[in-house]
This record gives C-alpha cells, structure tokens and sequence, in this order.
C-alpha cells in the first residue's frame, strides 16, 4: 500500500510530458476526469452566430482615432466584455517577429531535457516554478500538462532563480513581453473603465503601485486519449485581467457560452484577453470573467502563455459604488484581494468556483 502510494507521487512529480513519453501516452486514472463528451462542442467558425470578437486597441489609445469610431470600437469592447469576456486584440504594438521569438524561447525551453528543467522546479511554498499540478487533496484529478510559473511583476520581487537562462534570450524576451503586455493591460482597463462610465484609470488605481503580474508557460503533452482527459479543466482565471498568446498552429482552448462550449479559433499574433474573476467583482458582474479549457491532442503538442495581472496584494476590492443601484444590486462583498486569491486556490482544487465566497 505505502509503496503503491510512493510510486504514485514520484510518478505525480514527474512532468506529464516524461509520462507521456514512458507510457505511450497511455493517462493514467487520475488524469481521467471525462467520459468522451466531444460531440457537443462548437466549432466557432463553423456553426456559431458569433464567435469572440475583435477589438483594435490602436483605434481606442490613439489620438488622431475620429470620435464616432472610438465610440463604436469601445461599444465592441464593452459587448465582447459583457457576453463572452474574450476578445481578440489587434492593434498592441508587438511586432510578428517578436512572437515568433517569444514562441521559439518557450518550445526550446520545453524541450530541454526534464533534468534541465527540472532545476527550476520550486521548493515547498515558492510560488515560481517548473513542473505539473501540486497535489492539494486526495480525489483531485489531475491536468495533462506541465508549466513554468514565473512572477514577473513588481520587477524587484521576481525570483530570478527560476528563470531559466537557457535558451540564452529567455529572460530577455520575457522580460520584454511583460514589459508590451503591461501597456496593453493600462491602455485595456482605461477603456473597460469609461466603457462602464467610470473614471478612466478606476482599475488601473485598483492594481495599485504594486500591481503583480505572473507568467505561466503551458506545455500540453499529445495524449492517445485526449476525449478522457483535460489539457487544463474548466476554469477562470484569478485576477484581474489576462492575456493569452496561444499556440500559433495547435488549438485547444474552448470558452463556455451560453451553456455550450466553443472552440477559440488561432488568429496568428492577435492577443487573446479575459476577463478575470476580480474585474467581474469590480464592475458588479457587468463584465464576465469566462469559464473556459483546454483539450489535448493526439498528435501535437501545444504551448500557451498566460500573464496573469492582479493588484498588490494588500489593496481591498469591491463593486463601483457607481455600478450599484436598485436595478443591480451589488453582487459582491468588499474583499482583501490576498484572500480572495488565497479561496480561489482552494476552490479551483475542489472543482468549485472562488467567485461564490465573494458573493453579498
Ligand atoms: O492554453 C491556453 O490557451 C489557455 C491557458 C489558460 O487558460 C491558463 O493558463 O489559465
Ligand atoms: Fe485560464
């Protein structure tokens, strides 16, 4: 029995993408957690009215943008927000030659040898690190991929231990991209903020001066039998904001909408932006922040970062008083954004959303 556990979890140490290469990608049990529901998901290009929109975030910073087509492209932003909580963004300054770099970086690190990445796997409590999902509780089912987690805001708190300097522009590119992303999430919540009629910097004063961001590194292994298994179960994310750069060839992230799941489709070097939970706190559930997976493949591998941006840990959040009134009660408790982060965890873990322990 104790051996049969101890096996378990050095195999549970082990990144998925050395399993998947041991067993034939044959997922063991605890990596089941689907029983071959493929049928009912939506093809967003095929079959659904509209999928995510596209917003250009050029036309809504600049100044030489006439009026009427601010106004109309700010409308698209605010509906995106309200019914799917993705849009598509065009128009961020990053250059195409600075994805492809930033998408070379990450599949070399990947495929490194694991004991390579392995020195960034973190110690017990660190936040950064390399590997797969952290065992909380005894009937967790587990992700079919592994990650590289990095804190890469406030610049001073960055752990730079963990970050790998190989490939040599690792760190170099990822700093780069954080430093593109974090305009991009300035110049976003300006225009979330008076979409909603809000002072213009109400969320960005919400981060505060010590606003965090984290990159994660998804690496999703192929799987024989990806209708059993979850690349990422359904979830949403934790902060504020979110900014996904997706594999440019490989698919897999899905959106509920509606009650039904919907394939986001690649638009090769747009920005995939989400709502997250502590912006549908803020704007008292106007803004969604989306269910949403990701499925694993048969063949190919798949790569995604997320940059996770949340506020400092100390800040209090809570509904705009101007988004109260008697039509929308206010949804949501004021709350420490440290223990709401601190549930959202242990929520995500028993398969229950953070959001509801915030809930007036
Ligand atoms: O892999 C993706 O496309 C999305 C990843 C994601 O949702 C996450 O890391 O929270
Ligand atoms: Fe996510």
């Amino acid at each position: 029995m104790a051996t049969s556990l101890q096996s378990d979890q050095e195999q549970l140490a082990k990144p998925v993408q050395e399993l998947a290469e041991v067993n034939g990608n044959e997922p063991p049990a605890r990596y089941i957690c689907r029983d071959g529901d493929h049928n009912e998901i939506i093809d967003a290009n095929a079959s659904f009215s509209s999928s995510i929109p596209t917003v250009d975030l050029l036309l809504l910073s600049s100044h030489s943008t006439p009026e009427n087509e601010k106004e109309a492209e700010m409308e698209k932003l605010g509906s995106a927000l309200r019914s799917w909580g993705f849009f598509q963004a065009t128009g961020h300054g990053i250059p195409s030659s600075f994805f492809d770099e930033l998408r070379d970086v990450a599949k070399e690190f990947f495929d490194l040898p694991t004991e390579e990445k392995l020195k960034y796997a973190g110690v017990e409590g660190s936040i950064d690190s390399y590997g797969t999902d952290s065992i909380i509780s005894d009937n967790q089912v587990f992700n079919w991929s592994d990650r590289l987690y990095l804190l890469v805001r406030p610049e001073h708190q960055r752990s730079l231990r963990y970050w790998p300097d190989n490939p040599v522009r690792f760190r170099e590119i990822l700093h780069e991209y954080t430093m593109k992303t974090s305009l991009v999430v300035q110049s976003t919540l300006k225009a979330m903020a008076r979409q909603l009629g809000l002072e213009k910097n109400y969320f960005v004063n919400q981060l505060g001066d010590q606003d965090r961001a984290y990159a994660r590194f998804n690496y999703y292994p192929p799987c024989s039998r990806p209708d059993l298994v979850y690349g990422l179960k359904p979830h949403t994310d934790g902060g504020v904001i979110t900014i996904v750069f997706q594999d440019p060839e490989v698919e897999g992230l899905q959106v509920l909408k509606d009650g039904q799941w919907v394939k986001v489709p690649i638009v090769p070097y747009t920005l995939l932006i989400n709502v997250a939970d502590q912006t549908e706190i803020m704007s008292n559930g106007i803004f969604k922040s989306p269910i949403h997976r990701v499925l694993t493949n048969s063949e190919r591998s798949r790569i995604s970062l997320a940059m996770f941006f949340a506020p400092e840990n100390e800040k209090e959040i809570e509904p705009a008083d101007l988004l109260i009134d008697e039509i929308r009660p206010r949804l949501f408790r004021k709350v420490k954004v440290k223990d709401y982060e601190e549930e959202f965890f242990q929520s995500y873990a028993q398969g229950k959303r953070g959001i509801d322990w915030a809930k007036a």
